[in-house]
Order: C-alpha cells, then structure tokens, then sequence
C-alpha cells in the first residue's frame, strides 16, 4: 500500500500528494518541465522550512530549500550524499557507453573513473586546444555571415549546437563534422539521439516509481544502439588514423591515446571517455550560449559594453590569443551571469547512503532514511531575491570583482551551474574556453536582436530534461563593419 501520509507522520510539511503522480503531476504528463515545478514549490515554503516533503510518483523525496544544508549535501558531509539518482538507472552491461561516464557511476569505479579523464582538462590541455577551438569560431562567423534559410532568423540553441558539435568533433576525433551547413549533419543528429533518449529516460522513471522492483531486472538500454554503433565505429576511425600517424595534435583523444597505453584501456573504454565529452559537453553548453545571446540581445547596452571589451582584446592578426580570454573581466561576468540566470541543468539528485537525521527550523530532529532521494533546487538558488538582488534582471555587473566577484558566491555554494564539491561538473574550464570564445567571435562581428518569433515570457520545454525555451530562441544577426 502506498503510504502517502510518509512525510505528514514525519512532520515534514508538503504539498498532498495527487493520486497517481504523486507532487510532479505536470512533469510526469510532461505538461510542464520539472524545474519549474520544483520552484513554485520552493517560493511557496521558503522561510517556512528547510526542506519538503514531496513524492516522485510513490516515491517519498526531500526537496531542500535551506542553502547551508545545500552546502553541507554537496560538500561537507559528500560522503553520505556521492551519488546523484541517475547512477541507479544505467547499467553498464546494457549502456557500454553510459556505463563508463562519471555522472552515472558510483563508488570506486566512480572515483577512478574521473581521477583518470581530470586531467584531459588542465590548464596547459586547454591551451593546447585553443587553436582548434579559434578554427571552428572563424568557420561560425562565416556560416552567420551567409544569412539563414529563410529570412526568419537563426535558433539559437540549433546554432549554438552547430558550434559546440563541430567543436567536440574536431577537439575529440580530429574531424570537421560539417556542421556549419543549412542541414544538420550527422554526428548533430546522432548526438541529439542519445539526448533524446531522455523522453524514454522519464517514461523509465515513471515507471521505475510506482514499481521500484523493476530496476532489479529491467535495466533501459538508454542509447540507441544505432547510436552507440555509430560513436565506436567513429572512434575506432579516428583511432586508426592516428595509430598510422596522422592528425597527430594535443587534443582530448591525443590524451585518451596515451592513456590507453598506460593502462590498457579497449576501443569500447575509448569510445565512453570521447563520448563522456560530447554527451555531458556539448548539450549544456549549446543551453548556455543560446540564453546568454538571448539576454544580450534584449540589453543592447551590456552587449556594447562587452563589445567594446572585446575589441580592445583583439591582436593585429584579427583573432584573439587564449591568454586574453583570462583578461576579459566584464566577458567572464556575462558569461556568469547568463549561467546563473539560465543553469542549464536546473536541479539535481543526491541519494542518502546512510539513515541520516536532519534539524528543522524549530530545532525538530527528521529521520532521513537511506536511499532516499534529495532534489537540490539549482535553478531556485539562482532566483531567490534574498540571495541575487533582482534575480529576473540581466546584470553581469553583480559578478564584478569590486562587488567581491563570483567569490562569494561559490563560497556560499550559491553559484551552482556546474554543481559544486566532488562531483563538481570535470568540463568546467573547458566549458568557459569554448564559450568564451564563441561569445567573442560573434559579438564582435555581429549585432544580436531578438527576433519576434521568439515566445516570451520563456517557457521551459517540459520534454526536455536541461532548460530550453518551448518553441525556440530566435536571434537575428546583423553584420557590423570591420
Ligand atoms: C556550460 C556547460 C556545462 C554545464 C552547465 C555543465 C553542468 C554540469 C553540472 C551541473 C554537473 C554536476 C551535476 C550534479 O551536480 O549532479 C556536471 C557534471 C559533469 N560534467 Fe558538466 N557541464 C557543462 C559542460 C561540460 C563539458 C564541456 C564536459 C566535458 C568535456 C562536462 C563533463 C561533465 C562530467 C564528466 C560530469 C560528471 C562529474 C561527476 O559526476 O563526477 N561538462 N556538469
């Protein structure tokens, strides 16, 4: 029988749960995107409680609200919360390459997973990286300069996936994906196709809740094997390529090749770790370029402003050199912001390893059972007024250094785009570079209006796990004189 009394005998408050869906009825129709479910919760309970109690489906979880118990969850006591939700769903015998990425490990396969791919993102590998990256900006400048099909403008997400695709595919397998052209280009799609698995992921949720048993024997195969084929016959070719000498270059897999020999690592391993970068990489990022244009193109001011910084920035070849992208303060806080005001991943899972007791506003003490799931409200934080003076508004200058920078914020684990403590997002600095760079190429180049066909207010996509407008992002560029 179902208990949905679980929190009220607890004296955990919450909204009563519906019948069949528990507390997210609109995300489990897909009406509307969980992030946004999870933040009308937490406005309404806000200074009443540190933390909810809601249902997924059955399922009792912890909604928590209070930033220091965030803070504790993410970082202090990380050794009773390693593991998000997701890492109970894929099983590597059935998602050879799922099964091998950090987000959906755990433990010590987890931990040895992700010490062996942190070092593909130091600071020298990046720089290493840069001329490839600077590569695909000039070839997205031109393909932004040739106009749109039609004269209804470009989508931003659809453009900005162009960008981090091409950029994946040259950083990882040393190939022009021909991206930049009007149609979308292979690996574009297959790379959509593991992402949009992720209308199966939530079907498998649903029915992983109301029957927590089935995940015992039904382990989802979550990537299409068409899919899974096409990304280790992709590495295999680009693997030969360079066994046979060619294309040598200090890129992601010049890294995987060598670790490979160190440790003996199959095509399949291979396969996994440059998929880890295009799965994790190149979604969030497209997410966070396409909202930090949108809101440049409704601040005309800030994108001048940030014009002028970047012009100021431009050596006599015409590109920008990599250690001016560290120079380019008023860029970073833009960068930041539009981070903040979209996080492209809104909320994420940690489960209790241990019964645990937490402490409520009235000094009350709340059991916690293990394996119960915590949802940790990134997109929220990011938008309570007691923590960002006027959250809705576009302000990049609240990042500025005078203002104590984004300092104080990451001490406070209220800056969390990329997560925080141990399971901090690994393509953190990689992420910056090549948004960076994409933000330069084309604000100094273009002028971004917003085109009317773009739906406002925003409307979170509620099929879609990472935040997307409903109905896309329309962006018009005009060109501007050299
Ligand atoms: C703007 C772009 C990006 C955003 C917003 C982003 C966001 C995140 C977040 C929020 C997490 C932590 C999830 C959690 O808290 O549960 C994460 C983890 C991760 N990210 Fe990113 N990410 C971005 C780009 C990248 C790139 C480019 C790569 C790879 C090259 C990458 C690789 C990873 C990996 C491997 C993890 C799992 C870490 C672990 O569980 O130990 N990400 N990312």
């Amino acid at each position: 029988a179902w208990n949905r009394n679980y929190w009220k005998n607890r004296g955990v408050p919450g909204p009563d749960p519906k019948f069949i869906w528990g507390t997210f009825a609109g995300s489990f129709q897909q009406k509307i995107n969980q992030t946004t479910e999870i933040d009308e919760l937490y406005r309404q309970y806000k200074h009443t409680t540190p933390f909810v109690g809601v249902y997924s489906g059955r399922e009792p979880q912890l909604l928590i609200i209070d930033p220091e118990m965030v803070k504790s969850i993410l970082i202090k006591d990380f050794k009773n919360f390693e593991d998000n939700q997701m890492t109970t769903m894929i099983d590597k015998k059935t998602d050879a390459l799922l099964g091998r990425n950090p987000f959906f490990l755990t433990g010590n396969e987890w931990r040895e997973k992700r010490a062996e791919i942190t070092p593909a993102f130091t600071v020298s590998r990046i720089r290493a990286m840069y001329p490839i990256v600077d590569n695909v900006c000039t070839r997205l400048s031109e393909f932004i300069r040739q106009g749109p099909v039609n004269a209804d403008g470009f989508e931003g997400k659809e453009l900005s996936a162009k960008y981090t695709t091409e950029v994946v595919s040259n950083c990882i397998y040393g190939i022009d994906s021909k991206s930049f052209a009007k149609e979308r280009s292979v690996l574009l799609t297959m790379g959509s196709s593991v992402l949009d698995s992720s209308s199966a992921m939530m079907i498998y949720f649903a029915v992983v809740t109301f029957f927590p048993i089935v995940k015992r024997y039904w382990k989802k195969a979550f990537v299409p094997k068409k899919t899974e084929d096409f990304f280790i016959k992709l590495t295999k070719d680009s693997v030969r390529m360079r066994d046979a000498g060619n294309n040598q270059r200090e890129d992601f897999m010049n890294f995987v090749l060598n670790l490979r020999n160190k440790k003996n690592l199959s095509d399949t391993d291979i396969a996994a770790h440059a998929i880890t970068f295009f799965i994790d990489g190149f979604e969030t990022s497209s997410v966070a370029l396409c909202f930090t244009m949108y809101h440049l193109a409704k601040n005309k001011q800030i994108q001048d402003k940030l014009r002028n910084e970047i012009l100021k920035n431009v050596g006599d070849d015409g590109r920008i050199s990599f250690d001016k992208f560290s120079e380019m303060s008023y860029l970073e806080q833009v960068l930041n912001e539009g981070l903040r005001i979209v996080p492209p991943l809104g909320f994420t899972t940690r489960i209790c390893k241990n019964t645990i007791q937490l402490t409520d506003y009235k000094d009350k003490k709340i059991t916690v059972e293990k394996d119960t799931v915590l949802l940790i409200p990134y997109y929220s934080i990011h938008h309570d007024p007691d923590i960002y003076v006027n959250p809705e508004k576009f302000l990049p200058e609240r990042f500025d250094e005078s203002a104590g920078g984004i300092k104080k914020y990451r001490e406070n684990c209220t800056f969390l785009s990329f997560g925080d403590g141990p399971r901090i997002c690994l393509g953190m600095r990689f992420a910056h570079l090549q948004l960076k760079a994409a933000l330069a190429e084309i604000v100094r180049n273009f002028e971004i209006t917003l085109n009317s066909k773009t739906k406002e207010p925003l409307v979170f996509d509620p099929t879609n796990i990472l935040l997307v407008n409903t109905g896309g992002v329309w962006l018009d560029f005009k060109p501007l004189k050299k």
